[in-house]
C-alpha cells in the first residue's frame, strides 16, 4: 500500500510537472512573474485570448475598449502565445510612448511586414539601426518641414482636380467613399511617383493592365494588414497558414512589383546621366522614389524603395480618405455644425475664389471639426503594433521583453474621464481649448506620439483641411433623398484603418461657388 501511494505521488509530480512545462512552452507563462504583470482575461492554451475577442466583424479597437472596461486602462493578455499590452487611456499612453518610448519603439516581426515590408525594410515595419535610418529619411528628407512646404501646389492642384470631377456629379447620388479614396489614392500616387492612378490618362504613362493591378494590390493590402494573422500569434502554425493570409501576401507580389520596379528602374536610368542627376537633386517637386534613388548616400535596394512607396501609398492614402469621410458623415448628421463651418468660409473666403491653405489658420471651426473628427473617428484607431525591447516598469506593472503593445487611440478619445460626452459630434467642444493633434496632448492621439509617431502629419493635416474645407465651401450636402441625416448610419469596418464599413453617399450641388470658379482655378 506504502509503495502505491509513492508511486501515485510520483506520478501526479511528473504529471503537474509536465503541465506546467507545457504550459509555459504554449503559453509562455513565467513562473512567479504573472503576479506583476496588468490585469487581463487569462485566455486558452494555444490560442491564448485570440478567441475571446469577440467577433471579427467588430473592430478590435472596439472590442479591446470592451475588454479595458472590464479590465481597466493597462491589459496583458496572451494572443496565441504572444505577450500583448493594451493600454486604454492617456496616462498608460504617456507612459508607453514617452517614458518608454525607446523600450517600445520596435516592431512585432509579422507576415505582412515580411511581405509588404520587403523583409522588414520599410519604416512601417522596420525596428532597430535600419527604423532609425529610414525615419531620418523620411523626417529630413522626404517629409520634412520645407519638403513640405514646398509641396503645396502639388495639394491645390489635386483638390482642383476633385472639385472638378464633383462638378460633372451634381444633382446626383455621389458615392463620396470612393471619390475621396480615388482621389486621396492620386494624391498619394503624384507625391510618390508624380503618377494618377485613376483618370487623367495623359498623367499615367504605366499600361493600363499594372495600374489596375496596383489598384487592387492597394486594396486588397489595407484589409491584409488590419486581419489578425493566426500564424503571427502562434508560430507554430504559421506554415499552416490557417486564413490563407501568407498565401494571398505572395499572389499580391506580382501586382506590386509589375508597377514599382518598372518606375524606380526608369528613375535610375536616368539618374545615371549626369543632366539626369542633377534635375533630380534640384527639383523642388520631384517625388519620393526619384528622391530615394538620387540619395547615393542611402544606398537603398529596389526592395527596400518598394517598401517605403507602399508605406506611404497603402498607409497614406486610406488614413487620409478615411478622416474626410467621416468628417462628412458628422456634418450630414449634424446640419446645423455643417451649416456653421459654410457661414465662416462665407465670412473669411468669401464666393467668388476657392480656399486655400493660408486660409485655413483663420478657420477656427474647420479646425475644431478636424480634431472633432480625429478623436471620435481616429483612421488609425489601434496605431500600429509596438514591440518592447527590454524588460520595463510600466503603470506599476512588470511588462516583459517582446511584448507586442497596442495604444488603443479610439479608446482614449472616448474615454468618460477625458471628454464629456465621449460618443457625440461636438466640435464646438475645442471652441477655447488649446489642446491640439501633434503628439504632446495624451487624451488625443490620431497621430500617436514619440518616435514611432506619424512622420507624415505635417504634410496630412493641410491636405486634409483644404481639401474638407473646399468640399464644403464649394457645394451644398445633403443625405440622399428620403434619408435622414441622423439615420446615416456610422458603423465602422474591421481592419488597420477604421473606415466607415457601408460606403457613404451623399447629394451634392455647386450652387454655393459659381462653376466657372471652380473649373477656372483648376487651370491655375
Ligand atoms: C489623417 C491622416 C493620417 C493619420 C491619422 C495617421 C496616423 C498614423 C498613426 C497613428 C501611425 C502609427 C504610429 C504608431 O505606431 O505609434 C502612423 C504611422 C505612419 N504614418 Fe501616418 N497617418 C496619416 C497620414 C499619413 C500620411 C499622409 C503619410 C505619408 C505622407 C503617413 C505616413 C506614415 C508612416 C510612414 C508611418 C509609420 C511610422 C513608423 O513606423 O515609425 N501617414 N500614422
Amino acid at each position: 500500500m506504502e509503495g502505491y501511494s509513492l508511486q501515485l505521488g510520483v506520478l501526479t509530480l511528473c504529471v503537474a510537472t509536465v503541465i506546467l512545462l507545457l504550459r509555459r512552452l504554449l503559453v509562455g507563462t513565467r513562473w512567479g512573474v504573472d503576479a506583476l504583470l496588468p490585469p487581463g482575461p487569462k485566455g486558452w492554451p494555444i490560442v491564448g485570448s485570440l478567441y475571446s475577442l469577440g467577433p471579427k466583424t467588430i473592430p478590435a479597437c472596439r472590442r479591446f475598449l470592451t475588454l479595458a472596461e472590464q479590465y481597466g486602462p493597462i491589459m496583458f493578455l496572451r494572443m496565441g502565445s504572444r505577450p500583448t499590452l493594451i493600454v486604454s487611456n492617456d496616462k498608460m499612453a504617456k507612459e508607453l510612448l514617452r517614458v518608454h518610448d525607446q523600450a517600445f519603439a520596435s516592431r512585432p516581426m509579422l507576415a505582412t511586414g515580411k511581405h509588404f515590408g520587403y523583409n522588414y525594410s520599410s519604416v512601417v515595419f522596420s525596428s532597430g539601426a535600419h527604423f532609425v535610418r529610414m525615419k531620418k529619411i523620411y523626417t529630413h528628407e522626404l517629409l520634412s518641414p520645407s519638403k513640405v512646404e514646398l509641396l503645396s501646389s502639388l495639394r491645390m492642384e489635386e483638390v482642383r482636380v476633385l472639385l472638378a470631377n464633383l462638378v460633372h456629379q451634381t444633382d446626383a447620388v455621389v458615392n463620396v467613399t470612393s471619390l475621396l479614396f480615388k482621389s486621396s489614392l492620386n494624391l498619394m500616387g503624384r507625391l510618390v511617383f508624380s503618377k494618377r492612378l485613376f483618370g487623367d490618362s495623359e498623367v499615367v504613362s504605366v499600361p493600363p493592365r499594372e495600374i489596375e493591378n496596383f489598384k487592387f494590390f492597394v486594396k486588397s493590402a489595407t484589409k491584409l494588414v488590419g486581419l489578425f494573422n493566426i500564424g503571427d500569434y502562434i508560430p507554430a502554425l504559421r506554415w499552416l497558414d490557417l486564413q490563407g493570409v501568407e498565401g494571398a501576401l505572395q499572389r499580391l507580389k506580382p501586382h506590386q512589383e509589375g508597377f514599382l520596379l518598372p518606375i524606380i528602374q526608369e528613375y535610375r536610368r536616368t539618374s545615371h546621366s549626369v543632366e539626369g542627376s542633377m534635375k533630380q537633386k534640384e527639383d523642388d517637386r520631384v517625388d519620393f522614389i526619384a528622391s530615394l534613388v538620387a540619395n547615393d548616400s542611402a544606398g537603398l535596394s529596389d526592395e527596400s524603395i518598394m517598401a517605403v512607396a507602399i508605406d506611404l501609398i497603402v498607409g497614406g492614402s486610406d488614413s487620409l480618405s478615411t478622416a474626410m469621410e467621416w468628417s462628412i458623415t458628422e456634418l450630414l448628421r449634424h446640419p446645423h455644425d455643417l451649416h456653421a463651418v459654410q457661414a465662416e468660409l462665407d465670412t473669411v473666403v468669401g464666393r467668388n475664389r476657392l480656399v486655400e491653405e493660408s486660409d485655413c489658420a483663420n478657420l477656427p471651426f474647420l479646425n475644431c471639426i478636424v480634431k472633432e473628427t480625429l478623436r471620435l473617428h481616429p483612421p488609425t484607431p489601434l496605431a500600429i503594433p509596438h514591440f518592447s525591447s527590454e524588460e520595463c516598469n510600466v503603470g506599476g506593472y512588470r511588462i516583459p521583453a517582446n511584448t507586442i503593445a497596442y495604444v488603443n487611440i479610439y479608446a482614449i478619445g472616448r474615454d468618460p474621464k477625458a471628454w464629456e460626452n465621449p460618443d457625440q459630434f461636438m466640435p464646438s467642444r475645442f471652441k477655447d481649448s488649446k489642446v491640439n493633434v501633434y503628439g504632446h496632448d495624451f487624451h488625443l492621439l490620431p497621430f500617436s506620439s514619440g518616435r514611432r509617431g506619424c512622420p507624415g502629419i505635417h504634410f496630412a493635416l493641410p491636405v486634409y483641411k483644404l481639401m474638407l474645407a473646399n468640399l464644403l465651401h464649394c457645394f451644398t450636402w445633403a443625405p440622399p433623398p428620403g434619408v435622414r441625416g441622423e439615420d446615416i448610419d456610422i458603423i465602422e469596418a474591421p481592419g488597420v484603418v477604421c473606415s466607415r464599413l457601408n460606403p457613404l453617399l451623399a447629394c451634392i450641388n455647386y450652387d454655393r461657388v459659381p462653376k466657372h470658379v471652380i473649373l477656372a482655378d483648376q487651370n491655375k
